[in-house]
């Protein structure tokens, strides 16, 4: 491995003082310009690996090279490979923010969480940050399909990762961040002016209004549950979830949306990702597929041990939440539908999750009142 070895071992150290909360990470104030072709882009994503990481300094340009991992609808990531004197290969990722996409994500709350959370073996590492992005460890690892989620081995496997990403301390404040993202979104999102007269036309006939009233009654009916509050990931898809094979490891990925929020949010959030990417709902898990899930998670070691009544605990929580997640993607949606430069039916977006809310209210909303009322709880919510 020689030098090659040498370089990581530095990078990884690096990263593990900082982790320790002994330096700052490692920075660099360049931007790279997302509206640049790849070929354009190549020289400036080298001499910024450059600047960051000295033992590179000096490589020769043609030692490195650019591919495209994903332009996924928030970011664009990218794999760079460096060859060594030596002949031997080390690959890092530049992940480089989507332009305006600082007005849904709040990065400080990333940045502190990544450190917590890599330091807790979850993610690739953070390796240094700069102006749009950051650079993180090359995970060897094929990317879930929404298929593979409800496959009973994996969805176990996913569900007990979950389990200890929820134990996961972050320093700071404790208070569930759902209806505080959602009011903010709510705020940005019932005040746009599209340019586009087609795109206008539309956005004027959601009913700002009605969508308010849903979120004050979906929340005072949550606040019913007293659902555990828990560091959750928040935007557990497929793409975020990824595993070697061989050695039986999952990687959960990308902590973009992470803060502290109710486990039952982020649960039924990751269940209305089985719709994948063409959003079909009749894929939802159904009851069997999620007390699966949930034993996994209550009990990774006793699956069978569970009791029906904590099943229906986590049941009541994970639907309840469900509808908020869909409420919380609609309004992301229709502010991304103004600031994101990327070519996506966002708009779109906005209706097939509000849709789905609409359409899923009633069972869900009843399960929890019935809920409520069975064991004695928040006898006049809605
Ligand atoms: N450290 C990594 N190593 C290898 N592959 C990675 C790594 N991080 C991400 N990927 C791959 O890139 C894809 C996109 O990554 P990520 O979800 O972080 O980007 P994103 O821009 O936030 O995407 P989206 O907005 O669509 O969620 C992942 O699905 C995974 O296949």
């Amino acid at each position: 491995m020689g030098a090659a070895k040498k370089i990581w071992n530095e990078m990884e150290v690096a990263a593990e003082a900082r982790e320790n909360g002994s330096t700052e990470f490692l920075s660099s104030p360049l931007i790279v310009d997302t509206s640049l072709s790849l070929p354009l882009m190549t020289p400036r994503v080298i001499a910024l690996c450059k600047d960051l990481f000295k033992q590179w300094s000096k490589l020769d340009d043609s030692r490195f090279s650019v591919d495209t991992v994903s332009g996924g609808i928030t970011n664009l990531l990218l794999k760079v490979t460096v060859k060594e004197e030596s002949g031997n290969d080390v690959s890092v990722t530049v992940r480089l923010y989507g332009p305006n996409t600082d007005i849904v994500i709040n990065r400080q709350r990333e940045l502190q969480a990544i450190k917590y959370l890599s330091a807790a073996g979850f993610g690739a590492k953070l390796l240094a940050v700069f102006g749009n992005g950051m650079v993180q460890s090359f995970i060897n690892a094929r990317t879930l399909t929404p298929a593979d989620m409800r496959n009973p081995k994996l969805a176990a496997e996913i569900a007990k990762q979950l389990r200890r990403f929820h134990q996961v301390e972050i320093p700071g404040s404790k208070e569930p961040q759902l209806w505080n993202d959602v009011s903010k979104f709510f705020e940005k999102a019932s005040s746009l002016k599209f340019d586009e007269i087609e795109k206008q036309s539309m956005y004027e006939t959601i009913s700002f209004k009605e969508v308010q009233k849903e979120i004050v009654e979906l929340k005072e009916l949550a606040g019913h549950l007293n659902a555990p509050v828990v560091f959750s990931h928040n935007d557990l898809l497929s793409g975020n979830i990824m595993v070697n094979d061989e050695q039986e490891k999952l990687y959960l990925i990308d902590f973009e949306y992470g803060s502290y929020n109710y486990r039952g949010y982020d649960i039924g959030n990751h269940f209305s990702e089985y719709a994948g990417y063409d959003c079909d709902y009749s894929l939802y898990p159904n009851k069997d597929e999620q007390n699966h899930f949930f034993r996994h998670y209550l009990r990774p070691d006793k699956p069978e041990e569970v009791s029906d009544q904590d099943l229906e605990v986590l049941y009541v929580e994970a639907n309840t939440f469900m509808l908020a997640s869909h409420l919380f993607w609609a309004l992301w949606a229709l502010i991304q539908a103004k600031m994101s430069p990327i070519d996506f039916d966002y708009l779109g977006y906005f209706f097939l999750r509000y849709n789905e809310y609409k359409k899923q209210k009633e069972m869900c909303v009843s399960l929890a009142q019935s809920y409520l009322s069975r064991s004695g709880r928040g006898g006049h919510c809605c």
